[in-house]
Order: C-alpha cells, then sequence, then structure tokens
C-alpha cells in the first residue's frame, strides 16, 4: 500500500493555524516579496505567495522590479525595507536575472526578517543547530514526514541534489531529526545502488523523471522536491506512478511540496514577527 501525501491538506492546516496566531497579534505581520523580472514560473510562486499573505491576515507589502534593475537599486530596496518596521520578513524570489550577484543581494536581509533562511547568517545558524529562521521548502519536507509519522531517527535519508536553496538545508535539518544522512549529487557514481539503501529519499536534483522504481526500497518515503512545467502540465523529479506499491509514502506534483513551502513561509513571517 503507498500513501500519496495530501501536501495541500498539510499546507491548509499549518496556514489556517498561522492565520488564527495572526489574529490574536495587536499589530499585522507585514511579509516583503521582492520579484525581479517577468520569469514566469516565478511570477506564479509569487503570486501563490501573496494570496497565503492576504489569507493569513498579513500585509502584503510586494515590490516587483524590472529585469534591467542594476545591484545597486536592488540593495536599495531591500535596505529600505530592511529599516522599515512595518515589514517583519523580506523574501528574494530567485532565481533572479543573470547580470545580478544573488548572494550578495540576499546577505542585505537582517537575520531577523530572513523569512527565506537564505542568508550566509541563518545558514550558519542551521549548520550549528542553534536557533534561526530556516528555509521554507525543507522545514516544509520535514513537517510532511512529521505530519505522516515517518520515523526520522536512525533512519537512512538520502537527499538528492545538494543546492542552498533546498538540498543542503534538508541534509542538516535530517541530521538534526538524528537521521543518518548520505547528499547525492551529480558526480555520485552509482546512483541507484545509494538511493535504495534510503527509508527516507528526498529529491531536489531538478532533473524531470529522474528517480523511478529501480531506485526505490519497499517501504520507503519518497519526497520530490522538483517542480518542472511541460506542456503536459506540471512534473516532478520522480516517476511517481512507478512507486505505487513499492514506496511506503510519495509527494504529489502538484500538490506535495510545494504548497508546503509557501505554508512555512507563512510560520516564518510570524515567527520574525514575534521577535
Ligand atoms: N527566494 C526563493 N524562495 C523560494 O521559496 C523559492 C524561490 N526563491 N524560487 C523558486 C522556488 C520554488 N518555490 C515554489 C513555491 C510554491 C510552489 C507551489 O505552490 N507549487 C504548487 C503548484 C503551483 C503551480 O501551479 O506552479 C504545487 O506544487 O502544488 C512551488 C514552488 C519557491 N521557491
Amino acid at each position: 500500500m503507498t500513501t500519496f501525501i495530501d501536501g495541500k491538506a498539510v499546507a491548509l492546516r499549518v496556514r489556517a493555524q498561522v492565520a488564527a496566531e495572526v489574529a490574536t497579534l495587536s499589530r499585522k505581520p507585514g511579509l516583503a516579496t521582492i520579484l525581479v523580472g517577468d520569469d514566469p514560473a516565478s511570477a506564479v510562486y509569487v503570486a501563490g505567495k501573496r494570496k497565503a499573505v492576504r489569507e493569513a491576515g498579513m500585509r502584503d507589502l510586494h515590490r516587483y522590479l524590472p529585469a534591467t534593475v542594476s545591484q545597486g537599486q536592488v540593495a536599495a530596496v531591500l535596505d529600505e525595507l530592511a529599516a522599515d518596521p512595518g515589514c517583519d520578513g523580506i523574501l528574494l524570489q530567485l532565481p533572479l536575472p543573470a547580470h545580478l550577484d544573488p548572494g550578495a543581494l540576499i546577505d542585505r536581509i537582517p537575520a531577523g526578517k530572513d523569512v527565506d533562511g537564505l542568508t550566509t547568517h541563518s545558514a550558519g545558524l542551521l549548520a550549528r543547530g542553534e536557533n534561526g529562521l530556516r528555509p521554507c521548502t525543507p522545514s516544509g519536507v520535514i513537517e510532511l514526514l512529521a505530519s505522516e509519522g515517518v520515523k526520522m531517527r536512525g533512519a537512512h535519508a538520502v537527499v538528492v541534489g545538494r543546492s542552498s536553496l533546498v538540498g543542503h538545508p534538508m541534509a542538516e535539518m535530517l541530521l538534526h531529526h538524528d537521521a543518518t544522512v548520505s547528499v547525492a549529487h551529480k558526480h555520485t557514481t552509482d546512483l541507484a545502488a545509494l538511493t535504495r539503501t534510503a527509508d527516507i529519499l528526498v529529491v531536489a536534483a531538478g532533473v524531470p523523471h529522474l528517480i523511478g522504481a529501480e531506485h526505490v526500497k519497499p517501504g520507503a518515503a519518497v519526497i520530490d522536491v522538483g517542480i518542472h512545467r511541460t506542456p503536459h502540465g506540471l512534473t516532478g523529479d520522480v516517476r511517481t506512478t512507478e512507486l505505487r506499491g513499492i514506496a511506503a509514502q510519495v509527494t504529489p506534483v502538484p500538490g506535495g511540496v510545494g504548497p508546503m513551502t509557501i505554508a512555512m513561509l507563512m510560520a516564518n513571517t510570524l515567527r520574525a514577527a514575534r521577535r
């Protein structure tokens, strides 16, 4: 029996809880999403985040900047939001146009407003296991595993992908939950041999349909972080239908990890506002 994890339902629960707590605050938390340029996928994700902000009873402080904007102009917007007491969280949507340096811009966000958990400061707190704001997508994966009762302590977790947005923080968060963690990437010599030893398999490779039945141990929990727009609709990094009857749990795309990313962003913004 394979359970298809309903990420949308878990996300709605998290968002409802955030909204209930926001309603008790004397001041509405504000989240600034910053979208640079006209990448159509980014526009969809940012629209989803702004809708969630409004539905949580928070203030939408969205900024749009044209693709031709300079590094200094983006920095000025970030600095203005950093100084604004009504702004509790700042999210710079990635990817940025190629002429901009994302690392330098992200690091202008103060740690207390880093609701994406992507600054050098937040990454350092995560690496040291200290309190801080955590990246939303790996937080959402942890929340999904917990809500499904998947045991992390002592499990072998394999993370496919090592990006600073997902793979790397994901591995660290699984470590903090006492899993034994392996990280695979494009230079891994025998991917299937490694992933077949995984009790928990988190796939964040950015390669459509990379993972199939031959990669999965019977009874494993498989989390698909990939999201790709094809002429036939959205698909992930996992050939999910092949895993029916093999995996114990699997997340669909859409309706799996994506909605959790947005839910954890709302939870981070509430946390940032409280401090
Ligand atoms: N600074 C930054 N922070 C991010 O968190 C960030 C980012 N940059 N860049 C891109 C990725 C991607 N991402 C998603 C958010 C929601 C869905 C989502 O809601 N997906 C829906 C489908 C929505 C659709 O139609 O595409 C689902 O999977 O069911 C997906 C992907 C956040 N990202």
